[in-house]
């Protein structure tokens, strides 16, 4: 069988032209059938009349019939009834039975173009329809006092009454002002001279520009172009200060502007806090939004499962969409990049150890109906954050900062003194910061001119370190009265802080942290005898394989199973999907049994 054309040629080689010699398709002409000739064909077969022996007819074909068909319409309760209203008890219990979903971080409400979402939001007691209405009374004034003879407003209402007035009440906050912005330059520890291109007397800037980076309209554009763009996103946090990364705003804009949005929290980072730390934020971020625990590495992950998990169960929320779209946002520095990279198991996005790496967004395939998009790190502007904490988070880049000694304070507060004897290898706890740097830059030769120690220089060692997680450090996480915390005493951003059990010295590793494989324990059973005699609070394993953190890794995503009808969270049925995934998995499973056999 050819094509039309060469068909017809071959029939009219052979001497088969002619209608009725097959369905020869003729380029251009339409050979179905025609809604006339189906009309007859139909009159045709469908009612024949029917006739006896002698060729009489006994039953008339339909058409040919003379009896008039029965005509009835069916009832329909729309007749007789408002079938749009719905009674207040039946809109209450309604209501409180999707509000009670819709807070349950572990549920999610689909399709909600399709659900009368005005009447289930209630806004300060009011439906949408009457806060319309008190928003108008509100902003607009009657006719009559705006308008006509009684019109009250005549002129605007201004609240000084001469010209003179005004010009003190310039002068007055323009003092106020600069009062404010030198008492920020005081805080801030720059000078309050002007600067070098400045020198004309016009204000400096109060804060030093570097502390500004995350900010800018642009990484912000970049943020949003990501939101709009997901239809799950992924807020990295860093374990070791989840409440400090977290991006409240961005959490308030989703929540707001874009309910249908999935927010998940992943706890990154695990492998740098002890066990029970990380369960315990675990537990208290899962009460706001699904939280899973992540360590990102390449060869030696924590956590992956779950996410892939997670991800497969939103892609099959979503069946009817050919693939969804996974945005990862969150403070520079948290390990969006490196989770991408996990998931993917090769390096796809530029991974470095100091903030803004990610320069724009990114799109990653991560499986047929998965994409990833990375995001530059954010840093949200809080009135409360100050410059340190910025730093401390690792949200700015260090050799950039100008007096980084001015820090190390709080870095001698936050980490216990044996853990920096231990780096450093010094034979004295630190007592004040500046005799801890001068001890550093004697030992590791960091002098200047005429002998004098690189104080700077040591304290953006000393930061680096605190920042890529050779300085143990971590927040603990907030307990309620009665709620259960972990073995050690954490009271406060400046208690006892974890301990590590690996001897970490600086130079002896290199990305120490991320060469360590975390096995992370919820059960919240005592530590185990080697930790006991170690006397160690310590969350840290040499274990390697992944496989038996299965179990751990599921409690770890606090409790979090999406309720969908064709959805299975069981574990077992985790796996299995896990097998049937093509590429990543396939790999996966073969580097863990290559990894086994080494
Ligand atoms: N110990 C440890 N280090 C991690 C982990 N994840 C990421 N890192 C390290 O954190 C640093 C920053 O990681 P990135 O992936 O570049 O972070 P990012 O959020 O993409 O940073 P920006 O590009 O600034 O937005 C790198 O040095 C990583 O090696 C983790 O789970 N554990």
């Amino acid at each position: 069988m050819g094509s039309g054309k060469k068909e017809a040629a071959r029939k009219e080689r052979q001497g088969k032209t002619g209608d009725g010699m097959g369905n020869v398709k003729v380029k251009g002409e339409n050979f179905y059938r025609s809604a006339k000739k189906v009309k007859v064909l139909k009159r045709l077969t469908d009612g024949k009349a029917q006739r006896n022996a002698a060729g009489d007819i006994t039953k008339a074909a339909s058409y040919q019939s003379r009896e008039a068909p029965v005509a009835r319409v069916e009832p329909n309760r729309k007749w007789f009834n408002n079938t749009r209203v719905i009674s207040q008890d039946a809109l209450d219990s309604f209501r409180s039975a999707v509000q009670a979903q819709a807070s349950d971080p572990t549920t999610f409400l689909m399709k909600r173009n399709k659900l009368p979402m005005s009447l289930i939001e209630e806004k300060g007691n009011i439906n949408g329809l009457k806060q319309h209405a008190a928003k108008i009374a509100v902003s607009s004034q009657p006719f009559s006092e705006t308008f006509g003879a009684k019109a009250q407003r005549k002129k605007p209402k201004l609240d000084f009454s001469s010209i003179e007035d005004l010009a003190t009440r310039t002068d007055t906050m323009h003092e106020n002002y600069t009062d404010r912005l030198e008492q920020a330059k005081l805080l801030s520890g720059t000078s309050g001279e002007p600067d070098e291109e400045n020198k004309d007397g016009d204000l400096a800037s109060a804060r030093e520009f570097i502390f500004m980076k995350g900010t800018s309209k642009r990484i912000w554009n970049e943020l949003y172009k990501v939101i709009d763009s997901s239809d799950v996103i992924l807020h990295v946090l860093d374990a070791r200060d989840p409440d400090g990364t977290r991006c409240r705003s961005v959490e308030k804009y989703i929540r707001t502007e874009a309910p249908h949005k999935h927010l998940v929290f992943v706890l990154n980072k695990v492998d740098l806090v002890p066990s029970k730390v990380a369960a315990a934020w675990v537990r208290h971020l899962s009460k706001e939004f699904p939280t899973l625990a992540f360590h990102a590495n390449i060869n030696n992950s924590f956590g992956k499962g779950s996410l892939i998990a997670l991800l497969r169960q939103f892609s099959s929320l979503h069946s009817d969409r050919k693939q969804i779209s996974v945005g990862m946002v969150g403070y520079p520095n948290t390990g969006k990049s490196s989770i991408i990279n996990t998931l993917r198991k090769k390096k796809v996005c530029v991974v470095a150890p100091i903030a803004g790496e990610t320069k724009v967004w990114q799109y990653i395939t991560l499986m047929k109906r998965i994409y990833m998009i990375d995001c530059p790190g954010i840093v949200p502007p809080n009135q409360n954050d100050t410059d340190e904490d910025l730093l401390l988070r690792g949200s700015v880049r260090v050799e950039n900062v100008e007096y980084p000694a001015q820090y190390i304070p709080t870095v001698l507060k936050r980490v216990q003194p044996k853990y920096l004897q231990r780096t450093y290898e010094l034979k004295e706890p630190a007592t004040d910061a500046v005799t801890f740097l001068e001890i550093l830059c004697r030992k590791s030769g960091r002098l200047l001119k005429g002998g004098e120690a690189d104080i700077d220089g040591a304290a953006k060692m000393v930061l680096n370190d605190w920042i890529r997680g050779k300085l143990p450090w971590f927040t603990p996480p907030p307990y309620k009265a009665g709620e259960e915390g972990p073995a050690v005493g954490v009271e406060g951003r400046e208690g006892v802080l974890g301990e590590m059990s690996k001897k970490r010295k600086r130079g002896t590793e290199s990305e120490a942290a991320t060469s360590v494989a975390a096995t992370v324990d919820t059960t919240g059973a005592p530590q185990d005898e080697a930790e006991k005699t170690d006397g160690d609070f310590d969350g840290f394993s040499d274990e390697d394989d992944e496989d038996d953190d299965e179990s751990e890794e599921a409690s770890l995503a606090g409790g979090l199973s999406l309720e969908t009808p064709d959805v299975d969270d069981d574990s077992e049925d985790d796996e299995a999907v896990e097998a049937d995934i093509a590429a990543i998995s396939a790999a996966l499973s073969k580097a863990k049994k290559r990894q086994r056999k080494a």
